[in-house]
């Protein structure tokens, strides 16, 4: 076994060209083209009144997140039914063990002398993250482990070597687990070569630090200037940008405001590419790749008239959900936007374009996994290809933000370099003022940037990048 996971089957080998000459990355989201992994028969799973039916459920996931290249959202779809308490510790449990597979896959690489089968491995991580990382009594994680396992088809023959490893495995203690750098261990290396290239080496290994806590819950407040009351209300800090954290993690849908529409959950840092097109009230604005509508539900609620444009109709579905909560009105696109055509200008657009999403994996800890053989190419010739037909649909004085969840230069500083040298639009510098932030998080070029190690004292914050853009004639 290595330290760095390997990259998912359905992963090897996958083109970002497009026919017909397009160009198509493989994007944060799903895009309805992209091409999916064969589906595969979920295991079975203990049913919900059986003991260790999260743990079961949890291997299922991380077994279709490292042997079948499927995201942990996609996997939640085809859920069993689990009563809610276990689906969500299950989920915690997958999401550790992705978050430590390095150092699992580390520690116990010295009791085995070749590579178990693919559900013995997964077994044998979540029982070393459960023992080492989250103090679970090795006796209840190691035969929960076996358990889970068991209920597996073909799980049975395998429960001896999971046994046996998990027991030496607990009679060893903490030490070679305590020794180990974590931060190291558990980013992948695909990933740890280009942020250190990136950024240097000391923020990649801040950056990989803060991808092994999990990160805080923020949301944004419908009306701005009822911020200070709900953050009092939900026990929440209110942030300089006008974020709310809360303060202790809970249901979501059982906090104050959440049934009257109030707030939505969005990190800090993707609430700030909307501010960006500042006072948006009555303009006729495009979010262009909207979904699940974070954004979208930003600029309705600050009085533009929005239209919602996405490729992905179920994630559409998320967009129409969260407007009918918050009681919030867009018109819903869903279109490909290499294809469509508005019917008139935009006042304002924001392109969220679509990327490997590498600023959420401390909040995704599967990301890392499935972006080992990203197609970092395609998805760069999309975020041009989707800037160049956005700029065409602006009116002259029109203002354009583009943004990425990603923390690869490629898909942030570099594009909107490029795109200024092609000379469409002019670059408008950001207002660290206006945004609440401190300045050197906008680069000398005006361009904004925040990475998971900024803020380090108060959670962090989701890697992002932001360009504004201005039509002059
Ligand atoms: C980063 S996500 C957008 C997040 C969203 N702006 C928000 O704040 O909730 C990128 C989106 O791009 C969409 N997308 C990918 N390719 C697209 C295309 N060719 N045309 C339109 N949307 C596309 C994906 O379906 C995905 O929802």
């Amino acid at each position: 076994m290595s330290d760095a996971p390997r990259p998912p089957r359905s992963d090897r080998n996958r083109s970002g060209a497009r026919p017909g000459g397009k160009p198509r990355g493989k994007p944060h989201g799903k895009p309805a083209a992209a091409p999916k992994p064969a589906p595969a028969r979920p295991a079975a799973v203990a049913p919900a009144d059986r003991p260790h039916a999260d743990r079961a459920e949890a291997l299922r996931l991380i077994g279709g997140v490292l042997e079948q290249g499927r995201s942990l959202a996609e996997l939640a779809a085809g859920a069993p039914a689990l009563a809610p308490a276990q689906r969500a510790r299950a989920g915690r449990l997958a999401a550790e063990t992705l978050r430590r597979a390095g150092q699992a896959e580390a520690v116990l690489k010295r009791f085995l002398r070749r590579a178990p089968p693919p559900a013995a491995r997964h077994a044998l991580m979540l029982a070393a993250v459960e023992i080492l990382a989250l103090g679970v009594a090795p006796h209840a994680a190691a035969g929960g482990a076996v358990e889970a396992l068991r209920a597996q088809p073909g799980g049975e023959r395998l429960t001896g070597v999971v046994n046996a490893v998990a027991r030496k495995l607990a009679e060893q203690g903490p030490a070679p687990w305590a020794a180990q750098d974590a931060a190291r261990a558990n980013m992948p290396g695909w990933m740890w070569g280009r942020l250190s290239s990136a950024w240097g080496a000391g923020a990649a290994r801040r950056i990989a630090e803060a991808h092994l806590l999990a990160p805080p819950i923020d949301l944004t407040p419908k009306d701005p200037a009822r911020a200070a009351d709900l953050a009092e209300a939900l026990g929440a800090d209110l942030l300089p940008t006008g974020s709310l954290r809360l303060r202790e993690r809970g249901q979501i849908t059982a906090l104050p405001g959440y049934e009257a529409g109030d707030w939505w959950v969005q990190d800090a840092a993707a609430a700030l590419p909307a501010r960006l097109l500042g006072d948006v009230t009555g303009l006729r604005a495009l979010d262009l790749c909207a979904a699940p509508g974070g954004k979208t539900l930003q600029l309705a609620a600050a009085g533009a008239h929005v239209t919602a444009l996405d490729i992905a109709a179920t994630r559409l579905e998320r967009v129409s959900e969260n407007l009918a909560r918050t009681g919030l009105t867009a018109e819903i696109v869903q279109a490909d936007a290499l294809d469509w055509e508005p019917d008139g200008p935009f006042d304002v657009i924001l392109l969220d374009a679509p990327c490997s999403a590498t600023g959420t994996a401390r909040r995704h800890p599967d990301m890392p996994h499935l972006r080992a053989s990203l197609d970092l190419p395609g998805l760069t010739a999309l975020q041009d290809a989707m800037l160049d037909r956005a700029a065409g649909w602006l009116k002259p004085g029109g203002r354009m933000v583009f943004a990425t969840c990603s923390l690869l230069p490629e898909e942030g500083e570099l594009r909107a370099e490029a795109f200024a040298t092609r000379g469409a639009l002019a670059t408008v510098p950001a207002d660290p003022q206006a945004l609440g932030i401190p300045p050197d998080w906008v680069s000398e070029r005006g361009f904004l940037r925040t990475r998971p190690d900024f803020w380090p004292d108060s959670g962090g914050l989701d890697g992002f990048f932001a360009a504004i853009f201005r039509k002059e004639t």
